[in-house]
């Protein structure tokens, strides 16, 4: 499809729904991945229905759904962020490696309200011209960043939402730390996302003492066998009064 075509049937679509807001709630939050595969471990779970899934996501309190839609290693696709966009209500997160603005305006055609931008992936003018490019069009960019260095970069580009990976995307090796030492550094009001390696409730608590607005959580639910009461677990845990509360 040309991009003027998929530019005019983004601006076509329903408005994105605003996460902004949803992140910025109360409670330490639920980001819920759907994820069929991974580079570090092959398959994780057969999903045959990803709507049904992500309609579980919703019904355990889930505040933003990821899908992924990189295929070659992931096993993603954007049939299954169709089939997600019309089981769930609440915002969505286009979780790629987007680096043109085609992506951007192909994942507003498909109803998304946030996509994945990672630091490491672009040079800080691409960066900077993606995110313009994302909050021009309404929606929420999650800025990805692995190191002291990169958020530095994500801030300067101007990011309100920064997610810190566990994961070192070139080894696949998880240090759950790293978030502990990065969250500390960003603004009072920027958004902190916890991603990758959250396995349980314990996780998510410790993760929300350094500063979490938000946990994304892929592996454990996929696998889970009951996603609903995975999320739900987690979801209680971020409003349990005993949780640390995001301090902005
Ligand atoms: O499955 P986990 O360990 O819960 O992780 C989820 C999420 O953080 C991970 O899928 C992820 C984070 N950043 C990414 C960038 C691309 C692809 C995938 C990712």
């Amino acid at each position: 499809m040309s991009f003027d075509v998929v530019k005019e049937r983004a601006a076509r679509s329903a408005p994105p729904l605003d996460a902004l807001s949803v992140l910025r709630g109360p409670n330490v939050g639920v980001i819920a991945e759907v994820k069929r595969r991974s580079p570090s471990k092959g398959a994780l779970a057969e999903i045959p229905e990803p709507a049904e899934l992500a309609a579980s996501y919703e019904a355990g309190g889930a505040s933003v759904i990821s899908v992924l839609t990189e295929q070659r290693r992931f096993g993603g696709s954007l049939a299954d962020f169709d089939a997600v966009r019309r089981a769930v209500k609440i915002p969505l997160l286009r979780k790629d490696f987007i680096v043109s603005p085609y992506q951007v305006h192909e994942a507003r055609m498909h109803g998304a309200d946030l996509v994945l931008l990672i630091v490491a992936a672009l040079e800080q003018n691409a960066l900077v011209s993606l995110l313009d490019r994302v909050e021009s069009l309404g929606m929420t960019a999650l800025v990805e960043v692995h190191t002291a260095e990169e958020a530095d970069r994500a801030l300067e580009a101007g990011s309100s939402v920064i997610g810190v990976n566990a994961r070192n995307l070139h080894t696949l090796e998880v240090d759950k730390d790293v978030f502990g030492r990065i969250a500390p550094g960003l603004p009072f009001e920027t958004i902190k996302i916890a991603e990758s390696g959250v396995t349980g409730p314990g996780d998510l608590m410790s993760y929300a003492g350094a500063g979490a607005d938000a946990v994304l959580v892929g592996e454990s639910l996929v696998t889970s066998g009951d996603p609903k009461a995975a999320v739900n677990k987690l979801v209680t845990a971020g409003s349990h009064p005993a949780c640390p509360r995001p301090s902005r």
